[in-house]
């Protein structure tokens, strides 16, 4: 069984605790099992690498010695990230301020890749994220706005990478951070319809992209405490604990470890597959990120 680090021995005097997920220092000091060369010369590509999951990753990424890339929308989210990593592992990703959902800043982003490190050998497509709600109500808007983030987005970013590296003849490895779509997702239709969007496009790039030395993979989390939890209700973060049978939220680390797994040399022969990081709840477990409706909450539909 793995061991969970005791938090309490992370915390530095005066460091502001975020409400949900690790410190900065946290993410400085995490154990990992990957040894620290793992990724020298290696150039890493992480959208929505300013917070959360994305943020866990890159800080892993820079301690491996990788050389990373963040993009995001916001600027100065990706401008803290950046220097706190600087700070604490002594490298600074190059932040790159950018929405993956307008083709023209996607080639833009790849353009300033290529001029400034002259190669990529990792696209990690993280950035996205839905907001709850009951499908019969979404607005055309917020349907809209969910696929594009999370498919299109997506795909202009796999698409221009496999663009530059057929140009390069280099190869290349793509991990997407989707969600888990087995047993759908109540609450979620517009999100879960476009990571199994990804899911699918993933195994079917695996097998066009092989000939050009592509891997395309992804992983699935389930709970996972981060900063992107701000946009669920007070009554669903107070279950999420409850949503898989090991009865815990994972933690960003836990997807940065997966992640790294599929990129480093363990990953060489996985391609097209998904690998699931949720505790379980794939087998047991419901998220209802809008709030448990009363029908499904123990009462029965009659209110006793
Ligand atoms: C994977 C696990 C799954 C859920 C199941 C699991 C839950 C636990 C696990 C946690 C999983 C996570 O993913 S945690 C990560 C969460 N992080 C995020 O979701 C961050 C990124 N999300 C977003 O930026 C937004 O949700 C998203 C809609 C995608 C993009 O917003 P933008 O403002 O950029 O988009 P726009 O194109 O301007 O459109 C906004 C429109 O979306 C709609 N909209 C936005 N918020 C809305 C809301 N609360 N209720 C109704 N409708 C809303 C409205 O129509 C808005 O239009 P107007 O009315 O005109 O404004
Ligand atoms: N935490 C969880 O339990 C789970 C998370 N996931 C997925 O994991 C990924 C990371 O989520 P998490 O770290 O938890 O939450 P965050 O909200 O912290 O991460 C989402 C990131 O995506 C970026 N982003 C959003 N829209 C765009 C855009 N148009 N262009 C570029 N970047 C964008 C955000 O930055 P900015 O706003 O500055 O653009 C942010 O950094 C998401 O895809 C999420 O849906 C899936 C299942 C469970």
């Amino acid at each position: 069984m793995n061991e969970v680090p005791d938090m309490a021995n992370f915390e530095q005097a005066g460091a502001p605790r975020p409400k949900f997920g690790f410190t900065e220092s946290e993410l400085a000091a995490m154990p990992t099992v990957y040894r620290e060369d793992l990724l020298a010369g290696q150039v890493v590509l992480i959208s929505g690498g300013g917070s959360g999951i994305g943020k866990g990753l890159a800080f892993l990424a820079a301690r491996l010695g990788a050389d990373v890339i963040i993009c995001g929308r916001r600027a100065e989210k990706l401008e803290t990230t950046a220097d706190a990593i600087e700070r604490h592992v002594g490298k600074r990703p190059l932040p790159v301020s950018m929405s993956i959902r307008e083709p023209e800043e996607v080639d833009a982003l790849f353009d300033r890749i290529y001029t400034d490190y002259g190669r990529l050998d990792h696209l990690v497509n993280n950035a996205g994220g839905q907001f709850p709600q009951d499908a019969i109500d979404f607005s055309r808007k917020g349907w809209m706005s969910v696929i594009d983030l999370n498919l299109n987005g997506t795909w202009w970013m796999m698409q221009a990478a496999a663009q530059r590296w057929r140009e390069a003849g280099s190869g290349g490895n793509i991990v997407s951070v989707v969600a888990n779509v087995e047993r759908g997702m109540p609450q979620a239709a517009h999100t879960c319809a476009a990571r199994a969007g990804v899911i699918y496009l993933s195994k079917t790039l695996a097998t066009e992209w092989a000939p050009h030395n592509i891997r395309v993979n992804c992983v699935a989390p389930g709970v996972i405490e981060s900063e992107g939890f701000h946009v669920y209700p007070e009554e669903a973060l107070a279950r999420f604990h409850d949503a898989n049978p090991m009865k815990r939220r994972g933690d960003v680390w836990d997807v940065a470890e997966a992640v790294v797994y599929l990129m480093a040399p363990s990953g060489k022969f996985i391609t097209g597959d998904l690998l699931v990081i949720d505790g379980g709840q794939a087998q047991n477990g419901a998220v209802w990120p809008a709030g448990r409706p009363d029908y499904f909450g123990g009462k029965a539909p009659n209110g006793v």
